[in-house]
């Protein structure tokens, strides 16, 4: 009770008033004593956690906890002297592109055709498992030995998009990491906003701040005319009633596309593909699971539109789709801007990549039977609402007249090369498609 001895002790003419020492004294070392302990138990703490987390620490844990998170920042010389060799022009007036969605089906082969032309070409790509990611290493295998090193990361990780501009000037972006599928976007609706819509904002921010800006080419799709009924598509045809969140997605796209060359003065392509398929398909897509399931002797659902309607695609083979691409990197202008600000105006392009011939899926089955010398259980079924469109037929006069784009490979053609990569690469007991 001090404080009461204190106030009991106060004279009334608190002018004249001195502290007795004593008792405050004794406080005053009471609280010092409290302050130092506080401060030495504080300085033990950090001497502690100082020796505790030093890189020198003889602790295995923490010594390999900052191995592991050295390997994940992608950085360190060796890491930049892998992006570089890859990126590294070989050929007069060759190009370094940026290749996103690179151990994709069509990425893999747009990144080794550009390579052999000599073009510098740096793959980056998140392996995700949407289909059999094995397949995704194997492609990579594939490109690694042609000098294509593929980094493995997201497209919606802006620090490292920033890290391999700062590494490379790339010149163009060949844009192709997507979450594809008509149907699966009603399973997982989420993916395809996270990739088709975020992913390509996060990307064009890191291609409009870095200096030079690249020129972007990117995979939009067929799907984006939707449930039009005038054919053949024409890219000056209504986009605006798509049949799923897919085409919806890719819709967006063309019109963030637009939003970003009008503000920051990106060169953009946009590339309308239809129904690609071919050699290292995906296997999500009917042309490769039909394969499949008719060597298993497993039935295949095949689609068709109401009173018996036909159901047809504008299959477009790969190799065309590569001409393509690399036409229209080649013939994309560079972008305006710099340091984020447009200086001038800037092209914005949207071009059809088709066939121009439709095949009812129908004939595309006879076509695997013959091939494949088995023949399908077919299973009838009414097209299913949820994403498919009944017909797809490309008016391709644009590409053909601004890019010199000539599809040559009709579907039994391409298909036949399909197979024949595919009874190899999935040779008896090696591996399975799944
Ligand atoms: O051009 C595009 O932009 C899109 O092309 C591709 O979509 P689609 O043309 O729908 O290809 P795909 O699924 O192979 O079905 C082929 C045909 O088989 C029919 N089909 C399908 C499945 C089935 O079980 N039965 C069936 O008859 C089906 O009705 C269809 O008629 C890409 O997957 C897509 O990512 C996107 O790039």
């Amino acid at each position: 009770m001090l404080h009461m001895k204190h106030i009991d002790n106060t004279p009334s003419t608190p002018g004249k008033f001195k502290m007795e020492k004593p008792p405050y004294n004794r406080l005053r070392l009471h609280s010092s004593l409290a302050k130092l302990t506080f401060w030495s138990f504080v300085f033990l703490g950090l001497i502690f956690v100082f020796f505790f987390r030093s890189p020198s620490s003889s602790s295995p844990v923490s010594s390999d906890l900052s191995r592991r998170s050295l390997r994940s920042s992608y950085g360190g010389p060796n890491f930049e002297k892998r992006v570089r060799a890859s990126a590294k022009i070989r050929s007069r007036n060759g190009i370094s592109v940026l290749v996103t969605g690179a151990a994709g089906f069509v990425g893999s082969h747009v990144s080794a055709a550009l390579k052999r032309r000599g073009d510098g070409v740096l793959g980056l790509d998140n392996f995700n498992n949407y289909y059999d990611p094995s397949l995704k290493r194997a492609r990579q295998a594939l490109l690694e030995r042609n000098g294509v090193y593929i980094v493995e990361g997201d497209i919606n990780d802006s620090a490292l998009l920033k890290k391999l501009f700062d590494i490379v000037p790339f010149t163009h972006v060949m844009h192709l990491a997507a979450q594809a599928g008509v149907r699966y976007a009603m399973e997982n609706p989420s993916s395809y906003v996270h990739s088709n819509i975020a992913g390509l904002v996060n990307l064009l921010e890191a291609c409009k701040n870095a200096n030079p800006q690249p020129a972007i080419v990117w995979a939009s799709s067929s799907s984006v005319y939707g449930l039009n009924t005038k054919v053949p598509f024409s890219e000056r045809d209504r986009t605006d009633q798509p049949a799923s969140l897919y085409a919806a997605t890719k819709k967006a796209g063309e019109e963030i596309a637009h939003t970003y060359n009008h503000i920051y003065g990106l060169s953009l392509t946009g590339l309308r593909f239809f129904t690609v398929y071919g050699p290292w398909g995906r296997p999500d897509m009917a042309y490769f699971f039909f394969a499949r399931d008719i060597l298993k002797g497993k039935s295949i659902p095949i689609f068709e539109a109401a009173n018996h309607g036909t159901v047809a695609r504008d299959f477009t083979y790969i190799d065309d789709i590569v001409k393509g691409c690399l036409a229209a990197l080649d013939t994309a202008e560079k972008s305006t801007g710099s340091g984020g600000k447009k200086k001038g105006p800037a092209q914005l392009r949207v071009y059809n990549l088709g066939n121009t011939s439709p095949v009812p899926v129908s004939d595309l089955v006879s076509i695997l039977e013959k091939l494949l010398k088995v023949k399908a259980k077919r299973l009838v079924m009414k097209l299913p609402r949820n994403g498919d469109v009944q017909f797809t037929h490309a008016n391709i006069s644009s590409a053909q007249r601004e890019l010199g784009y000539k599809p040559t490979t009709d579907l039994k053609t391409g298909l036949k090369k399909f197979v024949e990569w595919y009874l190899g690469y999935y040779a008896e007991g090696k591996k399975s498609a799944q």
